[in-house]
């Protein structure tokens, strides 16, 4: 792929059908309950049952994809562990002993990693998809993290790896020592949010190194100065990572294939801001599964006008909040199909 690629993001159609809100609403009204009295669970029924444009829901193969990079800016002191981390952590998915692999098989997940861009050989395993892009982004206080070819290219890869998953529903996770940063970056370019509001303590950074971290980012993100019109692809080439690029692109993908995305935390909501930016309809079919204890990822959240399903203070990432989430999402659905009416249950309404 060159400069002159084309390349063509795929066409999300919004879920918005007032008809269909009108029934599924009425459905929802007339489950044995005091009105509104499932909540935010009310809520996700409604969503899940415009993305499946169905009054009933199916869930089926749900899918757990841990997208894995590394990144240039880790040189910087911005975490808390050495990078070595990133490829010592695929390897501990890939034997089945991260949190991610003990959540995927407690609900029924089936695991792939995907090497984006670790900074590393891999050695093939059968859950690992080689789709790496680079070994590590540069530095992205001495340049753009990645060329605009690479970030297509992880873009595409993203949509293809999605494109090739059974089940319409699935989750996405990520693996990247130094990741909270590149995440920051964007939710500050993207949001407007100000790098003291967008720059958290990641893997557990003292009062010092977070005051590091902040200044960090203060000048790369000077490096980087804003386009007029908003480049969104030159933002997430100067500022990205390949593992939070391609969960983009198999966000965009999964929405144009009318899959429910389970979206995990402060890093895989970058990748979503990002997925937002570039074609808005995308936000229909994303469900927040949870707010982490990263600093940013409140706005971040309010940025995508989003409620967390859960609250848990969480700061792990590779997916975990997104199947914490998991059991609520199919109650979601199994209250809408299951629960009786008041007229099939012969309860008296108000
Ligand atoms: C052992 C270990 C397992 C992890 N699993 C996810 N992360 C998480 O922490 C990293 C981001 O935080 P920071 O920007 O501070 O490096 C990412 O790898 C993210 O997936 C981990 C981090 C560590 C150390
Ligand atoms: O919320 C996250 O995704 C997160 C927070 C801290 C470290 N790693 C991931």
């Amino acid at each position: 792929m060159n400069e002159q690629t084309p390349f063509r993001l795929p066409a999300i159609e919004a879920t918005s059908n007032a008809a269909l809100a009108a029934r599924l609403r009425h459905k929802i009204d007339h489950k044995t309950k005091p009105l509104g009295a499932l909540g935010a669970l009310e809520d996700l029924a409604l969503q899940l049952g415009l993305i499946q444009r169905q009054e009933s829901i199916t869930l089926r193969e749900p899918q757990m994809v841990v997208f894995a990079a590394d990144h240039g800016i880790a040189a910087e002191g911005v975490s808390a562990y050495p990078q070595a981390v990133t490829v010592q952590m695929v390897g501990n998915m890939l034997a089945g002993g991260a949190a991610i692999n003990v959540f995927a098989r407690q609900h029924g997940f089936a695991l792939r990693v995907v090497d984006a861009g670790v900074a590393a050989e891999l050695p093939a395993h059968p859950q690992l998809l080689p789709r790496k892009i680079g070994y590590g982004t540069k530095n992205l206080c001495q340049g753009p993290a990645m060329s605009r070819d690479q970030a297509k290219a992880a873009l595409s890869a993203g949509m293809h790896v999605l494109q090739a998953l059974p089940g319409n529903v699935v989750a996405l996770g990520e693996m990247g020592i130094a990741n909270t940063s590149p995440a920051a970056l964007l939710l500050a370019r993207l949001a407007g949010t100000r790098i003291e509001d967008a720059t958290g303590r990641g893997t557990g950074l003292d009062d010092p190194q977070l005051l590091h971290k902040q200044d960090v980012l203060r000048r790369a993100l000077a490096r980087h100065p804003m386009s007029q019109p908003l480049d969104v692809l030159g933002v997430l080439a100067a500022l990205g990572g390949f593992e939070i690029a391609m969960m983009a692109g198999a966000m965009l993908q999964a929405a144009s294939e009318r899959r429910v995305v389970l979206v995990d935390g402060f890093i895989a909501g970058a990748a979503a801001l990002v997925a937002h930016a570039l074609v808005p309809a995308v936000r229909d079919y994303l469900v927040f599964c949870h707010r982490s204890a990263e600093t940013g990822h409140r706005q971040l959240l309010a940025r995508l006008e989003a409620k967390p399903l859960l609250e848990l203070d969480l700061r792990l990432g590779e997916g975990t909040g997104a199947l914490l989430a998991w059991p609520l999402v199919q109650s979601a659905a199994n209250f809408l199909n299951e629960m009786a009416s008041f007229e099939s249950a012969g309860v008296s309404q108000k």
